[in-house]
């Protein structure tokens, strides 16, 4: 037992350490497999094909959210392409083969695996959660040490139900004040980036704390978490508090009556101690931040919402100054441009990012009585089944149709890898990458918060929510 001080990451990983494997790599316990549609189909098919059986399949879950497509029906149900059709079967007939649960498209709790583990208390703090994909990160916003694998990996924890993996450094990011209204997680976590960089946090795992962190709901909390992966950090995290508990109790997987009670008291002892060293801190005050807006092909291509595109000849090093040039010319923008002029194509809600109730509520709050600029495409996509109905009993997809959104099914829809791409066009989208054709062939996506987007589709350009808002 280590007697000095420990953080919360460390705890957890100690609770799971098998064996160490030497040169910083120890054999843990993985709690969760969670295989969706486009990376669980390789991981089961060499699982068989090396002739392996899953070690605990009551432990791994299936889901279908990539390839779907979140039109409403009949093309939900007929608009799927012949690989998205073969790979959505394949994955049917293994996970049945193999005794795993699959959460499939007509079930009710269907959605964006990082949007329906919350949901449904599949994720719970300390666990040690993995799947076939980089954004499992999110989870850690219910204290879950969440990851993304690759196939071989995936066949080992399948096989297993443990993994090899490196001991990462530790950073703390230490977000201080209050937010401000109209500022949200979202320019939280694109501050952060822009601060650190989108290589900031390579090799590390990130606890997210601080007054301004502890004031986050849940929702919030995975959208700061799913965002870890942008900075290069495989993992982050916010240890579990009462806003945790509170929001996991009773959920369908989370435990119950005295088992409940007992991890609850374990979870609180988890917390890092006061004396517990990071190798990194990172200082932010929340109490000046603005909405922010990415303006290039990278998270930390990111400025002030009410501020201009930048001059590269006034960023720093050749390296980032050269990256810089080549990033505004992809997105045909002008250096000095202020960001409130430039005119949007499309406006996207949805993503594991901020496609949750709450993300909903903010958005059509601002959009009630007001209408999509003409020239705007704006699509909503909400992040599960669930969040869907949750909508449509308040009422939030009359407010979105009435705007002029389109109102879509639940899927990873038109973030990236999901069906339904675009084309040429500019995007204020509340997604969590905008790389080059991202979105689609030459599409120019801008990151912002929910809130930020509504408002952009309604002013048909980056445009700052709280103009309206608090005028
Ligand atoms: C398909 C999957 C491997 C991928 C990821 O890992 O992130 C996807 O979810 C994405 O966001 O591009
Ligand atoms: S919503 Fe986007 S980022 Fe999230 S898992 Fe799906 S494709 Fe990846």
């Amino acid at each position: 037992m280590e007697t000095r001080p420990l953080t919360y990451f460390e705890k957890v990983w100690n609770e799971h350490a098998i064996a160490d494997l030497g040169d910083g790599t120890w054999l843990l316990q993985a709690d969760r497999l969670l295989l969706h549609d486009v990376t669980g189909g390789a991981i089961m098919r060499t699982l068989v094909a090396e002739g392996h059986a899953p070690a605990s399949p009551s432990q791994v879950f299936g889901v279908i959210d990539h390839l779907l497509v979140t039109r409403p029906q009949p093309q939900r149900r007929d608009g799927w392409t012949p690989v998205a059709t073969q790979m959505i079967s394949e994955s049917r007939h293994l996970s049945q083969q193999l005794g795993i649960e699959l959460i499939d498209v007509e079930d009710p709790r269907q959605g964006i695996t990082h949007v329906i583990a919350p949901e449904l208390g599949i994720a719970l703090p300390g666990l040690m959660i993995v799947c076939g994909d980089s954004h499992t990160c999110t989870l850690g916003g219910l204290g879950a040490i969440g990851w993304g694998i690759g196939t071989s990996e995936g066949v080992h924890v399948l096989a297993t139900q443990t993994i090899a993996e490196t001991r990462p450094r530790l950073m703390r990011a230490n977000f201080e004040g209050r937010l401000r209204p109209g500022v949200s997680a979202k320019d939280m976590i694109l501050r952060l980036i822009g601060e650190i960089g989108a290589g900031g946090g390579a090799g590390f795992a990130i606890e997210f704390a601080g007054e301004a962190v502890r004031a986050l709901p849940v929702e919030a909390r995975l959208t700061l978490c799913n965002m870890a992966v942008e900075c290069s950090a495989k993992y982050g995290f916010v240890a579990p508090d009462d806003t945790v508990f509170d929001y996991l109790e009773g959920r369908a997987h989370a435990p119950k009556g005295a088992a409940w009670d007992m991890a609850v008291a374990h979870w609180r002892s988890l917390a890092t101690d006061a004396l517990a060293l990071f190798d990194r801190e990172v200082f932010i005050d929340v109490t000046t931040l603005e909405p922010q807006v990415t303006w290039g092909t990278s998270p930390q291509h990111v400025a002030p919402v009410n501020s201009s595109v930048p001059v590269p000849e006034e960023a720093g090093d050749g390296p980032s100054r050269a990256n810089a040039k080549a990033a505004l010319a992809y997105q045909q923008l002008t250096p000095g441009t202020a960001l409130e002029s430039v005119r949007i194509d499309v406006a996207y809600i949805g993503t594991c990012t901020n496609a949750r109730l709450s993300d909903l509520r903010l958005a059509a709050e601002y959009l009630r009585g007001r209408r999509v600029a003409s020239h705007v495409t704006a699509i909503c996509v909400p992040g599960s089944a669930g969040v869907k109905r949750a909508a449509e009993a308040e009422g939030l997809d009359a407010v979105f149709r009435e705007a002029g959104f389109e109102w879509h099914d639940a899927g990873c829809g038109m973030c990236g890898s999901g069906r339904g791409r675009l084309e040429d066009v500019r995007v204020i989208s509340t997604s969590n990458r905008n790389f080059e054709n991202r979105q689609g062939k030459r599409t120019r996506t801008h990151l912002a918060s929910p809130l930020t987007v509504a408002a952009s589709a309604v002013a048909g350009h980056i445009a700052d929510p709280r103009k309206e808002v608090l005028a």
